[in-house]
């Protein structure tokens, strides 16, 4: 290989003048050179023989001190790839050396010698001579110190420095990765070391503090705090124990739980104090005991408030006019303006008394409020028009009055007709328990006219009387609490809702939580109209400034954290969904005797509805006579008819369970019940009823039956085959027909029998079941006047509980 040695790069390595070189060139050849001529091999040899005879030295340790002030000589370490790249830079100069080789040569031969004896560890520098392979002790390198810059004897012929490079550059190669690797592997270990020793001291410590936990335990009781129920693991980390342990322990008590099982707290304290712990109820204060104010009132902060009242009756007996006529007579000249403001509910005057009415009539509206927990009304004015008389949905409205246990006025409308008869509506009353007063009994019976309002005034001073028994009081020196009467959402102002506040005072800016809904109380208007800045108890005012549209029945709470306020309403909403998901809570004929053992029962509620009234009397008796010691029956409302809308919502408000006899639910009903949980049954016979009713009361109620369809087959022909009877010749359009098959014979969408498969065959052979697409022989057990293009519907009873 031909290498290009500039006389610069020489002068360079041998840390000369270029001149110095040049000087030196000159002298042994004619050509004049440059500092960067490359040099010819002879040339190299000349000025590589120059120098290394004017450098060359006695004695090495002389030169070495000399150089460095020290008896090592020495290369600088690092960094290591230069400094091992510069002499084998060095030492490509050697190789055309050629076989000159002078005085000082032969001197240096001895060299190595001498410093071998006087460093023998530190052969380096004599290397080219005596290994000019550089093969030994590359070791060396990397334990000397001090920079020296090295001289290679170039004079030796059989250098070769090709290998010599080679072997340089793997190791300086080798000393960056094994520098990296060791030092990497230093620290890996390093760090395992740390971790390990972590790790074991963290052992060691969890022991030790273990150990310390059950010294101390022993030595002086810990004192724990758990709720009402906590989980086995939770548990035993607040005992500083094993989950194991507790899990022993428990067993001993003879309670098997795991980990993640709940335990109560009567149990927890058994367990804790086998652990020298004791135990300290965990007082949890959730975010509405918080934020809103659901302390006691003092009787002193109470003052009385005005009565909240509904309208109830059956259709067109007069409840809007009544509440109009009222509305109208009872308002202030100022006030006429505002008049028509509707609001859903609205207050009058009664001399110096105030009366709330609410805007919805009938028993509906009142009665889904109920069923979302709110009580609202203190009075129910059951209107009944004179001419008319009870009817069906007078009887329902005194039952949802009752249910809701608030005082009932009767209002005798439509007086001023002259075919009025108040005697025989009080008559009619007293079937329903309801006695008027004239007659000995408690239920004021007023008659009115809306038309003429005669009589109005009578129900208002009728209303404040029976206010004034109930002592309705309210504190309005608190934050307000009460129900949304309605709301809707509108386009400019957002959701707008009417709220009824029960108690406190509701201030303008208040913030509130509603059911779901939170926000800030931006405007108020009252029924008249006027913008309020604040509305005591019993006062309806419609409100602006809520996040969501509320749902009528809503309670809603002035709260005292904006913030929490809104963790609390995703809390709701969450327990909500959870609730959904959760079995329903309501009484059904499954779950009365596990509700009646649990002691939740103390009352069995029913609907009754029937086809006719003596069947609804009839089972009302049998029904009230299963009442035994832990619980009774009562029948909250019985009629005629089919199982209503209204049935379901007061079932459902009432956690009551309804049956009917002959009668069917209308859609929305049938609907609505399913969609409440509300358990809805229907016979055919009383005795079913009772029976059924009695067994549930027991615990014994039988498992139910549904029917499973299985397929359909098609009567494509009858045969009639002595001794064997009517042979139908069928095609299985869907599904399969078993053997064992219930089988119902339709024609035209009618039933004509439902009966049991006598025979299935295929061709001739008796089969167990014949699927979709085949054609097959049956006989039926009993029904022989089969008909071609009858269907025959296969199906079987499956057992099931709820
Ligand atoms: N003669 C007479 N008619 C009355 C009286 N009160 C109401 N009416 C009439 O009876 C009909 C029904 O009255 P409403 O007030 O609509 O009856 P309602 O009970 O509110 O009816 P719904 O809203 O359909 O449930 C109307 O035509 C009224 O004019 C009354 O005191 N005397």
């Amino acid at each position: 290989m031909m290498i290009k040695y500039r006389v610069r790069e020489v002068a360079k390595d041998l840390d000369i003048p270029n001149k110095d070189v040049l000087d030196t060139l000159s002298k042994y050849f004619p050509e004049p050179k440059k500092y960067m001529t490359a040099l010819e091999e002879n040339e190299l040899d000349v000025v590589f023989e120059t120098f290394t005879q004017q450098r060359s030295v006695d004695n090495l340790d002389a030169y070495f001190a000399e150089r460095g002030g020290s008896a090592v000589p020495a290369v600088q370490p690092a960094p290591a790839p230069a400094a091992a790249a510069k002499p084998a830079q060095q030492q490509k100069t050697a190789q055309p050396r050629g076989e000159k080789r002078g005085n000082g040569a032969a001197q240096n031969q001895n060299r190595p010698q001498q410093r071998q004896q006087a460093a023998p560890q530190q052969q380096k520098p004599a290397q080219p001579q005596n290994a000019p392979q550089g093969s030994q002790q590359p070791v060396v390198v990397t334990e000397v110190r001090e920079p020296v810059r090295r001289v290679i004897d170039t004079r030796s012929s059989n250098v070769n420095i090709d290998r010599y490079n080679e072997k340089y550059d793997r190791l300086a190669d080798q000393k960056v990765k094994t520098d990296n690797v060791v030092t990497k592997q230093k620290f890996t270990n390093r760090n395992q070391q740390r971790r390990g020793n972590q790790r074991r001291g963290k052992r060691e410590t969890e022991a030790e503090r273990l150990n310390r936990i059950a010294q101390e335990r022993k030595a002086k009781h810990i004192t724990i705090e758990i709720p009402e129920e906590i989980t086995v693991g939770d548990f035993a980390l607040r005992l500083k124990v094993s989950a194991p342990e507790v899990i022993k322990k428990l067993m001993g008590l003879g309670v098997f739980a795991s980990i993640n099982d709940m335990i109560d707290f009567d149990t927890a304290v058994l367990i804790a104090d086998e652990f020298h712990a004791k135990v300290e109820k965990e007082v949890v204060v959730t975010i509405e005991e918080q934020i809103i104010d659901d302390s006691e009132d003092n009787e002193e902060n109470l003052v009385s408030r005005a009565p909240v009242v509904v309208v109830m009756g059956h259709v067109d007996h007069g409840k809007t006019s009544v509440l109009d006529a009222i509305r109208h007579s009872n308002v202030t000249e100022g006030e006429a303006g505002g008049i028509t403001q509707h609001i859903g509910a609205y207050r009058v005057k009664v001399g110096d008394r105030d009366v709330t009415f609410l805007d919805t009539p009938g028993h509906a509206a009142f009665t889904t409020m109920r069923a979302r927990g709110a009580q609202v009304t203190d009075i129910a004015v059951l209107v009944v028009a004179a001419d008319d008389g009870i009817m069906p949905q007078t009887v329902e409205a005194i039952n949802h009055a009752k249910a809701a246990g608030v005082s009932i006025i009767v209002a005798i409308n439509k007086m001023d007709k002259p075919s009025a008869d108040p005697d025989r509506v009080k008559q009619q009353l007293t079937e329903y328990s309801l006695v008027p007063e004239e007659w000995g009994g408690d239920t004021p019976c007023i008659p009115v006219s809306a038309v003429t309002k005669a009589g109005l005034d009578d129900l208002l001073e009728m209303i404040i009387l029976t206010a004034d028994m109930l002592e309705l009081k309210a504190n309005p020196d608190r934050a307000a609490k009460g129900t949304v009467i309605e709301a809707r959402l509108d386009r400019g102002m957002g959701p707008i809702a009417t709220v009824l506040v029960q108690n406190g005072t509701l201030h303008s800016g208040d913030t509130i939580v509603a059911g779901t809904t939170v926000g800030r109380v931006r405007s108020m208007m009252d029924d008249k109209g006027r913008r309020v800045q604040e509305a005591g108890p019993s006062v309806p005012v419609e409100i602006t400034g809520l996040g969501d549209v509320p749902v009528g029945g809503d309670i809603f709470n002035v709260v005292s954290d904006e913030r929490l306020a809104r963790e609390l309403v995703e809390q709701r909403l969450s327990e909500q969904k959870e609730q959904q998901f959760n079995a329903q809570t309501k009484v059904t004929l499954d779950n009365l005797f596990d509700q009646m053992k649990e002691g939740d029962m103390k009352e069995l509620k029913i609907i009754v509805k029937a086809d006719v009234q003596g069947s609804v009397e009839a089972v009302r008796q049998s029904l009230e006579k299963l009442s035994n010691e832990e619980v009774r029956v009562n029948i909250i409302h019985g009629a005629v008819g089919a199982v209503s809308e209204s049935d379901v919502m007061l079932a459902n408000a009432s956690n009551a369970i309804i049956v009917g006899f002959n009668v069917r639910p209308d859609p929305v009903a049938e609907e609505n019940a399913k969609r409440d949980g509300v358990d809805m049954r229907l016979y055919r016979i009383i005795y079913d009823c009772i029976e059924e009713i009695e067994s549930a009361m027991k615990g014994m109620l039988a498992p139910k039956y549904r029917e499973v369809g299985l397929g359909k087959a098609e009567c494509r022909e009858t045969y009639k085959i002595t001794n064997v009877g009517m042979v139908i010749g069928g095609h299985v359009t869907s599904g399969k027909i078993t053997r064992n098959a219930q089988i119902r014979v339709v024609r035209d969408g009618i039933i004509v029998a439902d009966d049991k498969i006598g025979s299935l065959r295929r061709f001739k052979d008796d089969v167990k079941e014949v699927a979709e697409g085949y054609d097959c022989g049956i006989t039926l057990e009993k029904f022989s006047d089969i008909k071609q293009g009858d269907i025959l519907e296969a199906y079987e009873m499956e057992e099931y509980r709820d």
